[in-house]
């Protein structure tokens, strides 16, 4: 019996190519001026001693981290200093107008239809988790941020290691067969499956592989209320 939904964010409450067409592209024009004018916020500092003590590099200027991370955002590393630092800029973009985060058309009501059947919906992205609030708070449909009882991201470890889903799990505090996992992602079912969690593979193209995970193009077609 399904208590809990998690989703997914790319590819599964919305589309992939607003996340690479719009998002990333705006990270990466942004970078640079954002990292030398927010050089000195601990928030920032907090990260590039990350990524110093992985990479033991001295990353000693703004222009160092831009040169590291800018074909990271080329590549779509998940990486989580890469993540955060790309969510404290989208805040200017999403605060200025200048996007909105695209939902499926289906999504927000599908969402709010779940939340006032009583499911706790949680969020288990690659972005951080201020990237998931901005996201659901200035998306096309509104605030939606108001349905959502938590949120999950690479602290929380890697979308396709099954002891993400066990930490999840831990910190929802339910029964790990009681939530149900969301994504475009197969890898990603296979963790959450290996972890205990039932799964759902959103198929928003009709070109999902086979796989062993139910499959539904979209939200409406999920068996809930
Ligand atoms: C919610 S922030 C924008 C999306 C993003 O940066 C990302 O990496 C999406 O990854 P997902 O795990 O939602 O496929
Ligand atoms: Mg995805």
């Amino acid at each position: 019996m399904v208590r809990v939904v998690l989703t997914d964010i790319e590819g599964t409450t919305s589309s992939i190519r607003f996340v690479k067409e719009v998002l990333f592209p705006y990270a990466a024009a942004a970078l640079p001026q954002f990292l030398a004018d927010h050089w000195q916020d601990a928030a920032v500092q907090q990260q590039v001693q990350a990524l110093r003590a992985e990479l033991g590099e001295p990353l000693a200027d703004a222009a160092a981290v831009n040169a590291l991370l800018q074909p990271w955002i080329e590549q779509d590393r998940k990486h989580t200093v890469l993540k955060a630092l790309q969510g404290m800029i989208w805040d200017h973009g999403y605060r200025s107008g200048a996007y909105q985060a695209h939902m499926y058309e289906e999504v927000p009501a599908a969402l709010r239809r779940w939340h006032d059947a009583g499911l706790p919906l949680y969020v288990y992205s690659s972005g951080s988790i201020a990237a998931q609030k901005l996201f659901f708070g200035f998306s096309t449909a509104g605030d939606l941020t108001g349905l959502f009882s938590g949120y999950f991201d690479t602290t929380s470890g890697g979308k396709r290691e099954a002891d993400s889903y066990r930490r999840i799990t831990a910190a929802i505090g339910c029964e790990p067969d009681q939530i149900l996992f969301l994504s475009d992602i197969v890898e990603e079912l296979d963790a959450a499956a290996a972890a205990g969690l039932q799964t759902t593979l959103l198929d928003r193209d009709g070109l999902a592989p086979t796989c062993s995970h139910p499959v539904v193009t979209d939200f409406d077609r999920i068996a809930l209320p």
